[in-house]
């Protein structure tokens, strides 16, 4: 339940807007001057205010100020008098996010309400991301594969076009997929992920496309799809192809079409947004046996990656033992473990069953398990086990 302060030195406003507001299902919290609204701001954390700009002991604008220093996430939206639509003019321009003018027009208000709260969760939800994306993990490989897959990067990264990502378990596709993103122009905007495996199919729409309050059992209030979250960024599909017929179809039509519409909701809305997918499976096999739509799988696949497995770049694994011997050592705050020529040897001739999250794995059992010095031994102890 989203959680409203509502800041105005008068009574008669601060109770209808109370009333108002509890009924369509707010939360809120009342404070009878500047002083008091600061008080509760700074001790407590809502998804709006609403704050009157004229008050006694300290304004609404001063307020603001105060606010925006303090957290500048929170949607600020004024509440401005007759005389004064100036000032609320220059809070906007100072930062709030609106403001609705006296006496409030209870469609405005409900309207300007819901388009903060849904815009505090889009921002909280693109910090965390750009953090994620701010550092993409180095891709090690000086294999032939590798190489020709930075230079696709580089390549496809400045275009919109659609990529998809082909390989095994844990073979590298998300990062494939956030290089292409962190080397796109939108860069700045959020990449935002969807695992299709993971949701289960009768919320996979809604997930992705969003829903209105009441559009089915147990949406109890309006989410925000992850088409409209990455909006100016880049959504990125992962397991595609565990994705339902039906599901496949609206994707198509987004897809086409740029717009999308939520769960019970009639509106078309316009999305910009690139769309990057990966699967382990073999999709024209899946549409072959009609799993897979075929004109969904070439909407997807204008440019296509296939990340080898393992086996097929052994040259890498010596590399990546190491990159992994010196992120593991940092993680746990001690002086890398040195590495037998074979032992290294052995990992490199190991059936990897396409996997580098397996190897990092083993790198790991390795540092904890073996003496100052990895050997072959503690490969045939601890790796090769049979
Ligand atoms: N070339 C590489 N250099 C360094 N680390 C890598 C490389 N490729 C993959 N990794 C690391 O291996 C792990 C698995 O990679 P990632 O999650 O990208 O694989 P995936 O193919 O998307 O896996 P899944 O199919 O399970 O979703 C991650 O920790 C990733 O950072």
């Amino acid at each position: 339940m989203a959680k409203i302060l509502v800041i105005d030195d008068e009574k008669a406003i601060r109770k209808t807007l109370q009333e108002i507001l509890t009924f369509e299902g707010y939360k809120v919290d009342e404070a009878v001057d500047g002083e008091d609204g600061w008080k509760h701001f700074s001790e407590n954390t809502y998804d709006v205010v609403l704050c009157d700009i004229k008050m006694p002991k300290l304004d609404g604008m001063e307020f603001l100020t105060r606010a925006m220093e303090l957290n500048s996430d929170t949607p600020i939206i004024m509440i401005s008098g007759h005389g004064n639509i100036e000032s609320a003019v220059e809070a906007v321009k100072k930062g709030a996010f609106d403001f609705i003018s006296k006496p409030p027009d209870l469609n405005r208000l409900l309207i300007t309400i819901r388009n903060a709260t849904d815009k505090n969760v889009l921002s909280k939800e693109t910090k965390t991301l750009k953090k994620r994306v701010a550092k993409v993990q180095e891709m090690i490989g000086q294999s032939e594969e590798i190489n020709k897959i930075k230079a696709t990067i580089d390549k496809v990264a400045e275009t919109d076009a659609r990529v998809l990502i082909t390989g095994e378990n844990g073979v590298g596709k998300e990062l494939v997929a956030r290089w292409i993103h962190a080397k796109s122009n939108r860069a700045g905007k959020p990449l935002v992920e969807v695992n299709c495996a993971a949701i289960p199919q009768e919320l996979i729409e809604s997930e992705l496309f969003g829903h209105e309050k009441g559009s089915f059992t147990s949406a109890v209030k309006q989410h925000i799809g992850k088409f409209e979250q990455a909006s100016g960024g880049t959504l990125f599909l992962d397991e595609v192809g565990d994705m339902s017929l039906s599901s496949q179809a609206k994707v198509l039509r987004a897809l086409q079409e740029g717009k999308i519409q939520r769960v019970g909701g009639e509106k078309e809305i316009n999305v910009d947004v690139r769309v990057i997918a990966a699967t382990n499976k073999d999709l024209l096999k899946e549409v072959e046996e009609k799993n897979f739509r075929l004109d969904l799988y070439h909407r997807l696949g204008v440019i296509l990656i296939h990340t080898p497995s393992l086996n097929n770049r052994r040259e890498d694994i010596p590399l990546l033992v190491e990159k992994f011997l010196e992120d593991i050592a940092q993680d746990y705050g001690q002086p890398i473990k040195k590495i037998d020529k074979d032992a290294l040897k052995a990992l490199q001739e190991h059936n990897w069953r396409g996997n580098i999250r397996e190897l990092r794995n083993v790198v790991e059992r390795l540092i904890i398990l073996a003496g100052d010095k990895i050997k072959l031994e503690d490969i045939h102890n601890y790796v090769i086990t049979k």
